[in-house]
């Protein structure tokens, strides 16, 4: 399978998901100057139920917090989006050490962790139908950036001494994930793809302007985590978990905020 590492990683990836190369590659760059804000931008309007939350899982390259979503009791709507899109799993990527680990860059700042709230267009009957269309799924990224310790981040972390390795789940219920967003909705967006094989183009990205705090005890026991191996293997350490910035090829940022 695929992964971050010499081997299998990022530069690899085009070998067995040849849409790597392809137009709308995510993550990127998003050079500030460079977006245009768009007051046709609606505001963007995440509301989700917390009893959708149903379970924490490594899946060997990350571990994500899945939701119910077979009904529209958790969804996003606003922004660049048309129609409503149903929250399917949140999930992180960040680094070894603190200066690397998000996906996206910002005038090509990095932080140390970015997290991804997944959702899919209603329009189809499934995700899985979704997917691999080119309105199928929105994805919301937020930065992490080190400071004061986050108490919204804490149920999530506490859960992962339960899931140390790869294909570890275990349930994790009522948790309101729009606690992990920052008191202020302005974005950027554009039009990209998954950060992880399949890549498929798919995703409308909108990529958070205002952080959230994580402190370097907090983003510790994120690299505590074992993935890539499943039990009884040599034990290592998941870090690294993202995947570099794309070309833009000619593709628009737009920005919801002067
Ligand atoms: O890092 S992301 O681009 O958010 C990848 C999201 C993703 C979500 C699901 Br659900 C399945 C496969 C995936 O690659
Ligand atoms: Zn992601």
């Amino acid at each position: 399978g695929w992964g971050y590492g010499p081997a299998d990683g990022p530069d690899k990836w085009a070998e067995n998901f040849p849409v790597a190369n392809g137009p709308r590659q995510s993550p990127i760059n998003i050079v500030t100057k460079e977006a245009q804000y768009d007051p046709s931008l609606k505001p963007l309007k995440p509301r989700y139920d917390p009893s959708n939350a149903k379970g924490i899982l490594n899946n060997g390259h990350s571990f994500q917090v899945d939701f119910v979503d077979d009904t529209d009791s958790s969804v996003l709507t606003g922004g660049p989006l048309s129609g409503t899109y149903r929250l399917r799993q949140f999930h992180f990527h960040w680094g070894a050490s603190d200066d690397r680990g998000s996906e996206h860059y910002v005038n090509g700042i990095k932080f140390p962790c970015e997290l991804h709230l997944v959702h899919w267009n209603t329009k189809y009957p499934s995700f899985g139908e979704a997917a691999d269309k080119p309105d199928g799924l929105a994805v919301i990224g937020v930065f992490l950036k080190i400071g004061a310790a986050n108490p919204r981040l804490q149920k999530v972390l506490d859960a992962l001494d339960s899931i140390k390795t790869k294909g570890k789940q275990t349930t994790f219920s009522n948790f309101d994930a729009k606690t992990l967003l920052p008191a202020s909705l302005d974005h950027w967006t554009y039009e990209g793809s998954l950060t992880t094989p399949p890549l498929l183009e798919s995703v409308t990205w909108i990529v958070l302007k205002e952080p959230i705090s994580v402190s370097p005890a907090q983003m510790q026991r994120l690299k505590g985590l074992l993935l890539f191996t499943g039990d009884g293997e040599t034990p290592c350490c998941m870090v690294d978990n993202f995947r570099p910035p794309q070309l833009l090829k000619g593709r628009h940022v737009r920005a919801s905020f002067k």
